[in-house]
Formats: C-alpha cells, sequence, structure tokens
C-alpha cells in the first residue's frame, strides 16, 4: 500500500509543469504584443506629427475645407490604428501576465474559493464556533463531473488544501474539507478532517449517489472496508508542509474528550441503514453532513425529516452543509445549510441567494444530547450490546 501511496505523491509531482499548448501561446502572444504595441506607439507618434505639421499650414491657407476635411480623417484614423494596435498589445500582454502569475501560483482560480470561503467563516470563529463544515467536494466544488477523472483537479485540491492549513484558519476549530482523494488506484469522495493545521481523519464515502441526477459511480468508488481504518500516507509535497506523514483513512469518528464528532457523507443519510444509527449508539454526539443537493420541488422537505428523524429518537446534533447556486452542470444547488438538535431546526440558510458565502452558527447545548439519550432506556441497551467503532482519539477539549 505505502507502494500505491507514493504513486498519488508522482502523480502530484508530474501535473505541476505548464502544458505545450500553454508555452506556444506564450511564445506567440509574447513577440506579436511587443511587435503591436511597437505599432501603436510608432502610429500614435506619426498621426501626433502629421497633426502638428498640417494644422499651422491649413491655418495659414484657410479657409480649404477639402484638404482640411482630409486631414481630419487622417488624424482619426490614425488615432483609431493606434488605439485598436494598442489594445490587442496590451491584452496580449496581461495574458502574459495572468498565465505567469497562475503558473507561479499552481492553482486555477476556481479552487481560490474554498479559501476565500475559508475567510469568511472566520467571522463564525470569532463568534467562538469548534466545527466548521463545508459543502460535499467542497475544494473542487460538486459538479466538475469528469474533470474528476484528470488528475490534476486531485493535484490541485490537495495544493489548496495545504494553502489553508498552512494558515490559521484551522486553529482552534475543527475543520470538514470535501475534495477527491487517489489512494492506491481508486479515487474516493472523501471528507478531510482537520484541525490545528493537521489533517486528522480522511473519511472517504461509503454510499455514492448514483440514481436520478447523479453519476457520482462514474467518477468515484465507494468505501467498503468498513471494519478498519487504514493509513494513508500523505502526497509528499502535503507531508513535507505539514511534517506529517500519514492520517487514518476510513469509517469513524473522532474521540474528543468532551464529545464524539463523525461524519456522513450526504446520500448515506438517505440509505436504508444509514451511518448515523450506529454511530449514535457509539456515542456520537454531533454529525457533519457534507452535501451536494441540487434543487428540486419538495425535496427541502424530504431532507428536513431525514434530519429530524435522525436526531429526535435518538438525539444528537445534525450539521448539514450544502453547496448554493450552479457549479458547471444543468443543476441549481439549493443551500438551505441548516443545524437541528434533537429533532428541533435550531439554524438555518437561506435557499435562493447570490451570496458567495453563506455561514449559519448555532450554539449548542450538548447535555441536551447526553440527556435526551439517557432518558431512553431502548437506547442504552441498544448502545451496551453494539460492536465498537473505529475511534480517532484526540486528546483536547
Ligand atoms: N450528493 C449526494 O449524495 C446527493 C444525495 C441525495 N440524493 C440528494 O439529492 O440530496
Amino acid at each position: 500500500m505505502a507502494e500505491h501511496q507514493q504513486q498519488s505523491g508522482d502523480a502530484f509531482n508530474r501535473e505541476k509543469g505548464p502544458s505545450t499548448s500553454k508555452i506556444l501561446a506564450v511564445i506567440t502572444l509574447l513577440p506579436v504584443g511587443g511587435v503591436l504595441l511597437f505599432l501603436a506607439g510608432l502610429t500614435l507618434t506619426g498621426s501626433l506629427i502629421g497633426l502638428a505639421v498640417t494644422t499651422p499650414l491649413f491655418m495659414i491657407f484657410s479657409p480649404v475645407l477639402v484638404p482640411a476635411a482630409l486631414v481630419i480623417a487622417l488624424a482619426v484614423a490614425g488615432f483609431l490604428t493606434s488605439g485598436a494596435f494598442g489594445i490587442t498589445a496590451l491584452s496580449s500582454l496581461s495574458w502574459i501576465i495572468n498565465y505567469m502569475r497562475k503558473v507561479r501560483g499552481g492553482m486555477p482560480e476556481k479552487m481560490e474559493h474554498a479559501k476565500r470561503r475559508m475567510h469568511e467563516a472566520g467571522g463564525a470563529k470569532e463568534a467562538g464556533a469548534v466545527i466548521r463544515l463545508g459543502p460535499e467536494l467542497e475544494i473542487t466544488g460538486y459538479g466538475c463531473e469528469d474533470h474528476f477523472l484528470e488528475l490534476d483537479t486531485v493535484t490541485h485540491a490537495w495544493e489548496c488544501l495545504k494553502d489553508i492549513l498552512l494558515g490559521d484558519w484551522t486553529a482552534g476549530i475543527l475543520c470538514s474539507f470535501g475534495m477527491p482523494v487517489i489512494k492506491g488506484s481508486e479515487r474516493y469522495n472523501c471528507q478531510v478532517l482537520c484541525l490545528n493545521r493537521k489533517i486528522i481523519m480522511i473519511r472517504p464515502k461509503m454510499w455514492l449517489a448514483n440514481d436520478g441526477n447523479y453519476r457520482e459511480l462514474r467518477w468515484f468508488t465507494a468505501w467498503k472496508q468498513k471494519e478498519q481504518l487504514v493509513d494513508f500516507q500523505l502526497p509528499y509535497e502535503i507531508s513535507e508542509a505539514l511534517t506529517q506523514k500519514t492520517v487514518p483513512f476510513g469509517y469513524g469518528y473522532i474521540q474528543f474528550l468532551d464529545t464524539a464528532v463523525a461524519a456522513e457523507v450526504c446520500e448515506e443519510l438517505f440509505t436504508p441503514i444509514p451511518p448515523h444509527t450506529e454511530l449514535a449508539l457509539n456515542g456520537v454526539e454531533v454529525f457533519m453532513n457534507a452535501s451536494g443537493s441540487h434543487h428540486q420541488l419538495r425535496k427541502l422537505d424530504v431532507r428536513l425529516r431525514a434530519f429530524i428523524g435522525a436526531t429526535h429518537t435518538r438525539g444528537g446534533v445534525y450539521m448539514y452543509s450544502n453547496h448554493q447556486g450552479c457549479d458547471g452542470g444543468r443543476l441549481y444547488y439549493d443551500g438551505c445549510s441548516c443545524v437541528v438538535v434533537n429533532g428541533d431546526v435550531v439554524a438555518q440558510g437561506s435557499q435562493f441567494s447570490l451570496k458567495d458565502v453563506e455561514v449559519v452558527v448555532a450554539h449548542i447545548d450538548l447535555d441536551a444530547v447526553a440527556s435526551l439519550r439517557g432518558s431512553i432506556s431502548s437506547f442504552q441497551e441498544q448502545a451496551s450490546f453494539l460492536l465498537r467503532l473505529n475511534i480517532t482519539l484526540l486528546r483536547k477539549k
């Protein structure tokens, strides 16, 4: 397995350089831009000199209307040509500068949105939030479709995650980011859980959305080894930057000193046996559902019933984060990110909005979960006889 992991590191390195077509574009545009800029200058100077020489002559020999009109026409033509040359030259040079900047930055602008979102969610952190959940496949966007099959989509997602982790965004706040991860030869739709500039667990989606408008099995494989957390070797550049070599990968939850938290990824909630049922019996109190769910009449009602059903008989905090807007495909993702506690919706975001980022914050009393569970005898009976799940222990409050 270590060998396979190294492969994902290799892929990470391989995809760095610019493509041949881009290099060709730069090589052709650079002289063209320069020549055009030179011609622009030349025609501008010519027009100005012509105007300067002929104007006094016509002042003396006026009124000679036809040659005057001729001079004006020539001057206008001169300015227009110079302007056209100038604009073409400047736009080709600015394309080159932009391209150079992108090559050096190494990441498509699209993935910068994840960082922007983190920045705007900073307010939630200042308001005291200790868990931050973004939507499914947040870093790349949910609707990449066949671009998920390109190695550099995954590579750039790691680069973006690295930038986020090197900043302050994850200091003191558990953050869940969605991105594709290649493990060995398989590509998984994952939630990457991070805290204090480290990756503490990668949770691959186990039940993929593959009906109606969804085609996740075309791009991802479902994680099937439910029984164990395995070691995932981070791509070389990530492990160097984070000084962290491996991370637990698989199905499980994170045990803090005062509570337990787990991811349940979108479609998993809607399966006949959703993971939250056994996670709850294992003591997980907070569920983080990262979702990419499109708008369809009455679907919000289906979702809300699912969150309420998940938590009102067995207790729990259900955090739900959905994309909002359109991203590449033909669907509208209708937000409505929310927080549900013991069957009550305590916070909910908008369904239709043009905002770049919307942060939904809720202040939760975790004792309400413990006390509901403590009051249901059958919950305790089932919990005491259940097989224990995989845990990542964190000695942090
Ligand atoms: N991304 C998903 O897993 C979609 C799940 C579900 N079918 C929905 O529409 O919400």
